[in-house]
């Protein structure tokens, strides 16, 4: 089975929905391939555990001026909510023993890593081929091992990895660029809401896994994808939006072979993996307007709890926390017995909530656990990129540059600011349906503008 379309975009999560909808004007045969059954990629829920869906990928909106935001607010009519972020620490006994206190209460040690990270543009830009992890600028710093754990904590986990893997050339280029802004905004419903909207219209293929791509001369002009059960699309045009590690893993064979920018750029570049921690319980045992803990030095290094509109009236519970590591933590607790992990985040939880009457509050009200690793989602591998130590200046433009002027690139490792949030896949869609419609209009593939609706 064949069929022809002047673009054919492969994935359908934010990048590979937004590009398709921009390109849909110009290009109306403008076609999506997506691996899964179903949309969306990262962008996915748990349903059950809470009268509302659960993110178990992202749920925050990073910055107000985004292309996300405005498309939330202008056509979808959302509201968004401001919170502060972080809101509250725990430090046990080895990094202090304040226990839980809120933001302003913390000391200089704190302020002083947030001083180093909020302004780390100021430092000199590794020389090619002598990067600096995070870990070892800190030491250079001469920061304490307490202040170490606040940033691995805070900033490392943040980014998706680990101090030791967070590249300090990568966190300058990301400090520089960043635009969308500080605050931290959850929207009034769930995220798959804009995934819905993005695709309304859309010709989508789902179970439609793309195995090999041919963009040779010899290919009649075009592209032929091909799928892994043999149906076939020709297009003028391919967009990949697929998440790095299904290029770093070959699970799709480009004729010719990608060029050698774009493979280095593919082997060092890093995604790291995410696990949510998730927990139902059958009370509330924190305070009522308390959204976000980061606890430096414990096993898990941040947690949150969520309250949204009933959606779903019955199901599950609306006492929920959330649990999120990244990196090298994520790794380490893929490997566990998940009945440890359950056992390890509930004593976290009953040693931060424990009042004189109640020394376990979480492990005596627990209803339901759920452990969401994203390194075993087959068609993505990992949750984001993140400014990864040995990346060179120029990575990411090899990665995004488009080749033999038929094959796009799209999809938030492509993002030349470094931004691996919704907005920034959503900003390189848009550079490449820019790129795309000037090439089938019989222009050169241009530089894009950033995204703006
Ligand atoms: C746990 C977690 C938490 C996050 N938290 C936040 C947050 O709070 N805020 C934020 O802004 N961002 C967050 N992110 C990042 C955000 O989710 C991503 O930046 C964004 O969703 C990436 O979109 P994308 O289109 O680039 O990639 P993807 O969503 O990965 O889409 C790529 C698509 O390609 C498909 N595909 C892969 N291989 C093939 C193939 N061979 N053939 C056909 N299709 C294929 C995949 O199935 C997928 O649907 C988080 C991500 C995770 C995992």
């Amino acid at each position: 089975m064949e069929s022809y379309h002047s673009v054919a975009v492969i994935g359908a999560g934010l990048a590979g929905l937004y590009a398709a909808r921009l390109l849909k004007e110009k290009f109306p045969d403008v076609v999506v391939l997506e691996a899964q059954n179903r949309i969306g990629g990262r962008v996915k829920q748990v349903h059950g555990m809470a009268p509302w869906p659960i993110e178990a990928g992202p749920e925050f909106v990073h910055g107000r001026n985004s292309v996300l935001v405005k498309l939330a607010e202008t056509h979808m009519g959302v509201t968004f909510s401001e919170k502060e972020w972080p809101d509250w620490w725990y430090f046990g006994k080895e990094v202090g023993g304040q226990g839980l206190i809120n933001d302003e209460q913390v000391d200089d040690e704190v302020d002083k890593v947030h001083d180093l990270f909020g302004d780390c543009e100021d430092e000199e830009v590794p020389p090619p081929g002598r990067d600096v992890s995070a870990a070892e600028w800190m030491a250079r710093k001469g920061c304490t091992p307490r202040q170490v754990a606040v940033a691995d904590a805070c900033y490392a986990n943040d980014f998706g990895c680990s101090l030791r893997q967070l590249g300090l050339r990568e966190m300058i280029h990301e400090n520089k660029k960043w635009d969308s802004g500080e605050t931290y905004l959850l929207m009034d419903r769930s995220m798959g809401h804009i995934v819905t909207h993005l695709a309304e219209g859309a010709d989508i293929r789902t179970n439609w896994v793309v195995a090999s791509i041919n963009y040779a001369s010899a290919a009649g002009g075009g592209v032929t994808i091909q799928a892994e059960d043999g149906r076939v699309v020709r297009c003028k045009a391919c967009l990949v939006t697929v998440a790095l590690p299904v290029l770093q893993k070959g699970m799709i064979a480009f004729n010719p072979s990608l060029p050698a920018p774009k493979a280095a750029a593919i082997s060092r570049i890093r995604m790291g993996n995410a696990v949510k921690v998730i927990m139902g319980f059958s009370r509330r045992f924190w305070a009522k307007d308390m959204y976000d803990v980061v606890c430096p030095g414990a096993f898990v290094p941040e947690f949150w709890m969520l309250q949204h509109t009933v959606t779903n009236p019955g199901a599950g519970t609306p006492n929920c926390v959330v649990g999120f590591l990244a990196g090298e933590r994520a790794d380490a607790i893929c490997r566990m017995d998940p009945e440890d992990v359950k056992r390890r985040f509930l004593s976290q939880l009953d040693e931060v909530f424990a009042t004189p009457g109640d020394a376990r509050p979480a492990s005596s009200s627990l209803v339901q656990c759920q452990i969401v690793d994203w390194s075993q989602e087959k068609f993505v591998g990992g949750a984001y990129t993140y400014p990864t130590l040995g990346a060179e200046a120029g990575d990411r433009a090899a990665l995004a540059a488009p080749v033999a002027g038929k094959l796009f690139f799209a999809g938030e490792a492509t993002n030349e600011d470094c931004n691996p949030c919704m907005q920034g896949a959503m900003d390189t869609a848009a550079r490449a349906a820019t790129q795309i419609t000037a090439v089938l209009s019989g222009g050169a593939a241009a530089a894009a503008p950033r995204s703006r609706l």
